[in-house]
């Protein structure tokens, strides 16, 4: 399921930056289309990937890889160009993001170039479609190993929202289970483990340490998140803990301050939407009898499942309603 649900959040962000779509609904042969997708595809697999030669220098002399990232990244800033180009060209201004940031550029020229808006685009795939694709994979995969889970969050979504509508942003506030799923999947498996490397502007005591100024602190959030002195039964997949007021205080899947991730309301307002139209439109099984395997892959920056997620669905009677509706 992970290249569905990486086609889900980079549309996403892709739309919400620059209007466009470009994967399904219609899009497969579309040229433009293709040459993007392949593209991203070429950035996710180079993006986690270490440089031997940062490490020893002399294997420059035997690799191209600093050749061939540099030649990618002119194909991205081309890409990142021509979107910020169409936009420029546009007669009639539109509610994208590039749009509202072109506007800024008219007022603020100096700060808001176009080296800093193709920056901004570029730092919004980056962050923003692998993470909650991943934090998805997790969440799925925790659902089909706790069946009982899984029929409590569709119980609640049948309730909530009934077998006639799909599921809305809004209805969010109506669904704390599963809320509560998301938690609990962000709290086992954060998908950003060691959060973003920090860098101590001054000398500061950490815990009674002593750090000096410049020093590069990780922090674990995945060892905090199952640290047995914070948490009962950490290493259990229990929703139900985050009934308990103030449980949700204790995560730092999206950091914490003024660095934290900006994009955390986004990402828990997409995960637990489309986790909740998959509960709510499909009947989900484990392809086999045995548990999914929850091991996380040692290659990436993100934390991935090491085993990519394959699942097995039967349409729920709303998904044909629906089409019904959408087709009389
Ligand atoms: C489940 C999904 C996500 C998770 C778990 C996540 C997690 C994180 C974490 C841990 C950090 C570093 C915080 C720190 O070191 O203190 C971060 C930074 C960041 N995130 Fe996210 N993120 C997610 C989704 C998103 C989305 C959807 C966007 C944007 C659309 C986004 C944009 C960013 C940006 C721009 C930063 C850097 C902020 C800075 O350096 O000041 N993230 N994220």
């Amino acid at each position: 399921m992970r290249p569905m649900f990486m086609s889900l959040t980079i549309n996403n962000i892709i739309r919400m930056v620059a209007g466009k779509r470009y994967y399904g609904d219609g899009t497969e042969d579309d040229n433009e289309a293709k040459h993007v997708r392949q593209l991203i595809a070429e950035v996710v697999v180079s993006g986690g990937a270490g440089n031997a030669a940062d490490y020893f220098p002399i294997l420059r002399w035997v690799t191209n890889y600093e050749k061939r990232i540099k030649k990618l990244a002119g194909r991205v800033d081309e890409f990142l160009q021509s979107l910020v180009n169409e936009k420029r060209a546009d007669k009639v201004k539109g509610n994208t993001m590039i749009d509202h940031l072109l506007s800024l550029q008219e007022t603020q020229p100096d700060y808001y170039t176009d080296v800093i808006i193709k920056g901004i685009i570029l730092v919004m795939i980056l962050a923003g479609t692998d993470t909650s694709a991943g934090t998805l994979e997790w969440a799925m995969s925790n659902l089909l190993n706790h069946p009982d889970v899984l029929q409590k969050a569709k119980t609640e979504i049948d309730n909530q929202i009934g077998l006639d509508s799909l599921i809305e942003e809004q209805d969010i506030v109506k669904l704390p289970y599963l809320q509560n799923i998301v938690s609990e999947t962000l709290r086992l498996y954060p998908v950003a483990p060691m959060l973003l490397p920090h860098l101590a502007s001054e000398d500061c005591v950490l815990d009674g340490y002593d750090v000096p100024r410049g020093t590069i602190i990780l922090v674990n959030a995945w060892a905090i998140h199952r640290d047995p002195k914070l948490w009962e039964e950490p290493g259990k997949f229990k929703p139900e803990r985050f009934e308990k007021k103030g449980e949700d205080k204790k995560l730092m899947a999206f950091g914490i301050g003024r660095r934290a991730c900006p994009g955390s309301g986004l990402a828990q307002r997409l995960v637990t939407l489309a986790l909740g139209s998959l509960i709510q439109s499909f009947e989900w099984e484990r392809v086999g009898e045995e548990h999914l395997d929850m091991r996380e892959s040692e290659k990436g920056t993100t934390m991935r499942k090491a085993k990519s997620l394959q699942a097995m669905c039967r349409a729920r009677p709303i998904v044909q309603k629906i089409l019904d509706a959408s087709c009389p």
